[in-house]
């Protein structure tokens, strides 16, 4: 069964096409094999590209600070791992949304959206803290991400689910492919990171203590097709507060960066990563390094599948710069927290600038 099939079912009742009178007329949706699909991307974008098997401190340093973002090429994980895991991915998500959040919770956690304006996703199930686009306390339409996921930590083991034969080895089988991916995203993030430190000339203790393993998790997404595209947002613009976050989308698009002041598609390449710094980043480097906006539009008839890995520094580690109060990640998180429920958006590193404090 395709997610064509079973619009109805699995996608959660908030986003159903007649869900509140939201979303009214016709739901156009072609089935995925009768589609046309004219390449909306025809030439190229100007992301930069890093070569994983070829590159040096300063020209990923360049690329750092002039964009904070790059494209990620000879990264070394199997064309067949990625296109497995969509395809898992495809069908996990393809059952119906009562299956879904019947989930056990762990080791992998189901959400579906997370509210709008900030980084912390307050997902409906349960809080789900980290990488991308949560927030404000009002879960109206227009204010939540238009998505589902699952939360995957990786410092977890599989465990067994309990549940029927069969989505138990669709479960399983998904969250070993995981697993084997995060642990190249893992082997990305660490020697991506040294690179940086040493162009950033990190002293050694703090490149330990700046990036820590354990910390990172991985998001699967599925953004779910909306008849009123232009006015949602699948994740509103942000900067994640991630130290690295590495993206890989499948081939619709939708992803934008800011950069030079205008947003910039960014272009759908199979078997490539998109790798952004984070909040955390532009910190530890004293503002050399960005933190790059980005957000994701939605599609009328197509549904976006990506998976975010995002990594963090230890919890307690104490970030020191110029520019910022020395302030550690576990600071950084309670100040977001308090933002979030007093205004409802993540204000992030203004809070702790010198210079400029809000
Ligand atoms: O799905 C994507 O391409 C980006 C997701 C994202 O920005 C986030 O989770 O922070
Ligand atoms: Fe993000």
């Amino acid at each position: 069964m395709t997610a064509s099939d079973n619009t109805e079912s699995s996608y959660p009742p908030l986003f159903r096409p007649n869900h509140g009178g939201a979303e009214t007329g016709e739901h156009h949706h072609t089935p995925k094999s009768a589609r046309p699909e004219p390449d909306p991307y025809p030439d190229s974008d100007s992301l930069p590209v890093i070569d994983f098997r070829d590159t040096s401190p300063s020209d990923l340093g360049r690329v750092c600070r002039e964009w904070g973002v790059f494209r990620l090429v000879n990264h070394g994980i199997p064309a067949a791992l990625l296109s497995g895991l969509h395809e898992y991915a495809d069908k996990v998500f393809s059952l119906s949304f009562e299956t879904k959040r019947a989930f056990p919770t762990s080791p992998m956690l189901y959400f579906w959206g997370s509210p709008a304006l900030s980084m912390s996703a307050n997902a409906h199930q349960q809080t789900v803290g980290g990488g991308g686009g949560g927030g404000g306390a009002n879960c109206v339409q227009n204010n939540i991400n238009w998505l589902e996921g699952f939360n995957v930590p990786l410092n977890k083991t599989t465990s067994d689910f309990q549940m029927s034969d069969s989505e138990e080895a669709l479960l399983q089988s998904f969250r070993s492919l995981l697993e084997e991916y995060g642990a190249h995203q893992t082997r990305l993030a660490k020697s991506l990171f040294k690179t940086m430190a040493e162009d950033l000339n990190f002293p050694p203790n703090k490149s330990k203590s700046y990036l820590s393993p354990p910390t990172g998790f991985l998001r699967v997404y599925r953004y779910l097709r909306c008849h009123m595209a232009e006015q949602r947002w699948g994740i509103n613009s942000h900067t994640d507060s991630s130290v690295i976050s590495i993206i890989h989308q499948d081939q619709i698009g939708g992803l934008q960066i800011f950069n030079n002041n205008k947003w910039l598609d960014v272009k759908p390449i199979r078997d490539s990563l998109i790798v952004n710094l984070g909040d955390m980043m532009q910190a530890m480097s004293d503002d050399i390094y960005t933190s790059v906006t980005h957000r994701v539009k939605v599609h009328v008839e197509k549904e976006r599948i990506s998976i975010g890995y995002f990594v963090f520094p230890d919890e307690d580690a104490v970030i020191e710069s110029s520019n910022y109060e020395p302030f550690s990640y576990a600071d950084f998180q309670a100040k977001k927290e308090i933002d979030l429920k007093t205004i409802g958006i993540k204000i992030g590193l203004p809070r702790f600038r010198i210079d400029r404090p809000v």
